[in-house]
């Protein structure tokens, strides 16, 4: 049988870094992993994708898919909605590949509940200000939205300890680094080692 791969939640505020950080880690070619793309009722903004950023459809699809059992989690943020399509997860999981999503925080509490086996990590902001002038200076957002995620950020931070590890989002390359070895390191626990050695047994 595979071992199942391991899933990867990243979550933290908005504006916090985490798309960034995530690209950065693949970038790098030495972690290997499926990243999960996200479904959003939201405006695609300019140079975004769909089916590359995220799965862009109407709320009327969103609640089809939400009724059908479709998601493994959702949240409303910001007046739209967000959410994990189930199977791409599970069949990859299955197949053996680690999955990484990036997630906002309500989303990642109920993946804690129905996968548990996660590792779930909680991007930080390194204060306050620095993330305002994160978002502002990303220039995707009408102040108003700004002032909103912000006030949204610090109930975020206050959730940090549903988590099994806080990074600090300093540099990039810091964070991009740490979470590096917490995944390493995941994949070193003996269960997992020890599931690999059974497999090569049943195989001789
Ligand atoms: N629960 C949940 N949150 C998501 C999902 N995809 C993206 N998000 C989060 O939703 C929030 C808003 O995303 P977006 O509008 O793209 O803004 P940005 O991430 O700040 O660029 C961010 O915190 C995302 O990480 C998802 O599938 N589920
Ligand atoms: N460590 C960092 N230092 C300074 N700016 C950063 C850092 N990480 C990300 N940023 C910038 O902050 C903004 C928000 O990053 P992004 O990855 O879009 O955040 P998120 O996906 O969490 O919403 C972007 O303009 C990005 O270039």
């Amino acid at each position: 049988m595979t071992e199942r791969g391991l899933l990867i939640v990243l979550s933290g505020p908005s504006g916090v870094g985490k798309g960034t950080v995530r690209k950065a880690i693949f970038d790098s070619g030495e972690i290997d992993f499926e990243y999960s793309i996200s479904m959003t009722t939201r405006q695609k903004r300019a140079g975004e994708e769909d089916g590359v950023d995220y799965f862009f459809r109407s709320k009327e699809v969103f609640e089809q898919l939400i009724e059908d059992g479709g998601l493994l989690e959702y949240a409303e943020y910001v007046g739209n909605y967000y959410g994990t399509p189930l199977e791409y997860v599970e069949q990859t999981l299955s197949s053996g590949k680690d999955v990484f999503l990036e997630i906002e925080v309500n989303g990642a509490k109920q993946v804690r509940e129905k996968m548990p086996e996660g590792i779930f990590i909680f991007l930080t902001p390194p204060d306050i200000m620095e993330l305002k002038s994160r978002i502002l200076n990303r220039g995707t957002e009408k102040i108003a939205l700004v002032e909103q995620r912000l006030e949204k950020a610090v109930e975020e931070i206050k959730m940090m300890d549903h988590y099994d590890y806080a990074v600090v989002n300093d540099k990039v390359e810091n964070a991009v680094t740490k979470i590096k070895h917490i995944i390493e390191s995941e994949h070193l626990k003996v269960p997992r080692v020890i599931n690999r050695y059974k497999k090569i047994v049943e195989e001789m």
